[in-house]
Formats: structure tokens, C-alpha cells, sequence
């Protein structure tokens, strides 16, 4: 192991911004890869991984180092790595020797500990979850692979793993998912706005089918996000029928307008969800997905960093929030109408609970089938879709 000094102190940085100023992680690295661009590859990946797994693993590294600053976190992590640490790195935290000890104590601690997450979330997933909780944080504790979803307006599966390989990227269909590819290592950015595959987790791909679109359906992406399921419903129309995208957010809808026009879909609307919109799409849509603002707890492996911004009050804020786009949304579907209620949380309260207490407030509404993605279960992202349609 070669160490550079100016690489492991940017590690410091990087991780205060992100537990002092609670940036997010993700925009972080981003913008550190920006300003530096004359790190090398091994670099970039020292730096990822150190800051990553260091933010993933806080609360256990700083158990195994005594210590709960950046630079004794990082210790823990580099010499957990086996790496003998360089005599210019300085922590307040235990000594080496000391961290040997108290990492092999690590698996007899509580579990809020040992799986590194706040005491609040860990009551509240064992609350909800009970037994299973503590396998599925342990799913959500790896590290997870890049997965693709073939643009089958543009080839199908088996010709974008020939590209893939005759590019030097190693990949694999997932074979329970029919545009599935997982990559064995990472995408290079060339490739990544090819427009003939998105990067989407598949526990993400399960959603979209489950509104089972057909060639000229109406259909409705109420929260449409970036569009990483926009993309899917467009690639279902087949470019016959329309398609539109709704979203408090002008900057997310721009970037799924640059998406949608790389992947080479047709008739999309995208509009900034307004007073207007209810009347305005009254009885429009055969098909509308919902895919609601949530705690994101599904997606753990890829944002680490999110645990420790979320708070029992935001989850609360969001679960409201979650209740009036249920109120909102599916009264603007055509009669014979089909909706699906979608998050990448593994919670019940966000999940089957929120549609539990819709069916009990409004009797029109019948669930026909519900889609569970357990992260211990599939490897996957965790996510939860329920298919509803108007009581009959
Ligand atoms: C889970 S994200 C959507 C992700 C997206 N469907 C995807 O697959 O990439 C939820 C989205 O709901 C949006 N949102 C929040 N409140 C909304 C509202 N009242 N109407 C429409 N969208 C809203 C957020 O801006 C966010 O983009």
C-alpha cells in the first residue's frame, strides 16, 4: 500500500462535509472528482472507498477506534484493510493494537452498533420489521453492483452485453429480470450516456411492469423524479401513445427531458406539477404510477450518508406527504384506471401501511396486488409497489 498524504487528508474533508454539513454523499464525491481531475484512477478509487465505507461503517468504527472524529474513523477502516497505517497519520482515537481488540469484540455489541445505523432508525426497524429487520440491514450494509436496464427501443439484452464486452466491460443478465445487466465493475463514463441502457438498481425495474403498460396507453408519471421509471414506461409504450411526467421539481424534470431525448423516446410531456395540473389532467390517464417521496431506507448500500440525516421527524413529514399524493393523485385516473404506489423503503408504515389506511379512508380504491423487494432476499434494492384499480 502506497500512501499519499494530500489523498488521505481529503478523505477528512470530504467525510466532515458530509457528517458536519450534512451534505450528501454522493454530490460530494462528484464535485471532489471535478475539482481534482488530475487523480488517477487508484486515486479516485483510494479516496471513493475510504470516505464510503467510512461513512457507511461510522458507528462501527467508531466503536472499534474509541473514537468518533474523522481521522480515528479512518484508522479503524485502513487498518481493518490490513494496511499499516503511515507514521505521519495522527487520531485521537485508540492505538492500532488497541482497535485489534476492540474490532474483534464488534459482533457481541448491539446491534445499532454492529450494524452501524442511529438507535432511533434501529428501534424503528425493529418495530416494523421485528427478526427480519437485522438481516435485511445486513443486506443493506453491502456494497452494491452497478446495474443496468436495457433501452429496448434501442437492441435488445444480448446485443448490449456484446457492446458491453467488446468495450472490456464485464457484465451478466440478471436472470429474473428480463433488461436486467449487472456490471463486475464500474461503468466507464464514456459509455454511460449511450442512450442504449440506463443505470437502474434492479429492485427499481420491478415497479414499472407491475402497471403492466400496453402500446397507446395514457399514462402518467405522477412523481416523475429524473425519470429513471419514466424511462421504463416510455420503453413499454413502444413510441405508440403518450406519456406524462409530473414533478415539483423544474431541475429534475430537465434532467429527465436530456435523458428521455438520448434514450429516444417519443411523446413525453414533462410538466412542473401546478394549481392547475388537477384540473387539468381530470380524467386523462388509463395508467399512472406513483413513485412518492420516502425515507429511500431501500437504497442504503448505494447512500450510506442517508442514515444519518434521517430523523423520526422527517420520516413523519414524509409519511404525510405520502398520504396526500395517495389523496391527490389517483382521483385524476380514468374510470377503468390502473395505479401503482411505489417507494424504495423497506418500512411498512411507508408502505402497505399507507395503503391499508387508504383503502380505509376512501372505499373506491381496491388493491389487486402488492410487490415486495426484500434486499435480503434478492440482493436487490429494497422496494415496495402495490397495483390498485376502482373497486368494482
Ligand atoms: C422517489 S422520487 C421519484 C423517483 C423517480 N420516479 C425515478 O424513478 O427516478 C419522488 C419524487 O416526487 C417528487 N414530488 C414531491 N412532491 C411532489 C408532488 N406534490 N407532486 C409531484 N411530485 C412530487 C419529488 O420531487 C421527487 O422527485
Amino acid at each position: 500500500m502506497k500512501w499519499h498524504r494530500m489523498l488521505a487528508e481529503a478523505c477528512v474533508h470530504l467525510l466532515e462535509q458530509v457528517f458536519d454539513e450534512g451534505k450528501v454523499l454522493d454530490r460530494v464525491m462528484g464535485e471532489a472528482f471535478r475539482v481534482h481531475p488530475k487523480w488517477g484512477k487508484r486515486d479516485r478509487h483510494f479516496v471513493a472507498e475510504s470516505v464510503w465505507e467510512t461513512v457507511r461503517w461510522r458507528r462501527a468504527l467508531a466503536f472499534v477506534a474509541d473514537a468518533s472524529d474523522s481521522r480515528s474513523m479512518l484508522a479503524a477502516w485502513w487498518s481493518g484493510q490490513g494496511w499499516i497505517l503511515p507514521d505521519w497519520w495522527t487520531w485521537e482515537g485508540a492505538s492500532v493494537a488497541t482497535m485489534e481488540g476492540r474490532r474483534a469484540e464488534l459482533e457481541a455489541q448491539p446491534r445499532a452498533i454492529r450494524q452501524s445505523i442511529p438507535d432511533w432508525l434501529d428501534l424503528r426497524g425493529f418495530s416494523e420489521l421485528g427478526e427480519a429487520w437485522d438481516a435485511e440491514l445486513t443486506a443493506l450494509n453491502r456494497r452494491a453492483p452497478v446495474c443496468l436496464r436495457v433501452n429496448r427501443q434501442r437492441g435488445d439484452r444480448e446485443e448490449v452485453l456484446a457492446w458491453l464486452a467488446s468495450e472490456g466491460v464485464k457484465a451478466h443478465p440478471e436472470v429474473k429480470l428480463p433488461d436486467a445487466i449487472i456490471l463486475e465493475g464500474l461503468l466507464p463514463k464514456r459509455l454511460a450516456s449511450d442512450g442504449r441502457m440506463e443505470i437502474q438498481d434492479c429492485g427499481s425495474q420491478t415497479v414499472v411492469p407491475l402497471l403492466a403498460v400496453e402500446p397507446g396507453d395514457r399514462v402518467m408519471d405522477g412523481c416523475a423524479g429524473a425519470g429513471g421509471k419514466t424511462l421504463q414506461l416510455a420503453a413499454d409504450l413502444a413510441g405508440e401513445g403518450e406519456l406524462v411526467a409530473l414533478d415539483v421539481s423544474p431541475r429534475k424534470l430537465e434532467a429527465l427531458a436530456r435523458r428521455a431525448k438520448i434514450a429516444g423516446v417519443r411523446g413525453l410531456q414533462t410538466e412542473v406539477w401546478n394549481s392547475e395540473s388537477y384540473r387539468k389532467w381530470q380524467g386523462w390517464p388509463n395508467r399512472m404510477l406513483l413513485d412518492v417521496p420516502c425515507s429511500g431506507l431501500g437504497t442504503l448500500r448505494r447512500q450510506p450518508d442517508l442514515k444519518w440525516r434521517l430523523s423520526e421527524s422527517t420520516l413523519e413529514k414524509t409519511r404525510r406527504l405520502q398520504r396526500r399524493l395517495l389523496d391527490e393523485y389517483p382521483p385524476l385516473l380514468r374510470e377503468d384506471g390502473t395505479w401503482v404506489y411505489a417507494t424504495c423503503s423497506i418500512l411498512p408504515s411507508e408502505n402497505q401501511g399507507q395503503i391499508q389506511a387508504l383503502l380505509e379512508r376512501d372505499p373506491r380504491w381496491e388493491c389487486v396486488e402488492e410487490n415486495r423487494i426484500s434486499p435480503a432476499g434478492t440482493g436487490w434494492d429494497g422496494f415496495y409497489a402495490a397495483k390498485m384499480v376502482r373497486r368494482s
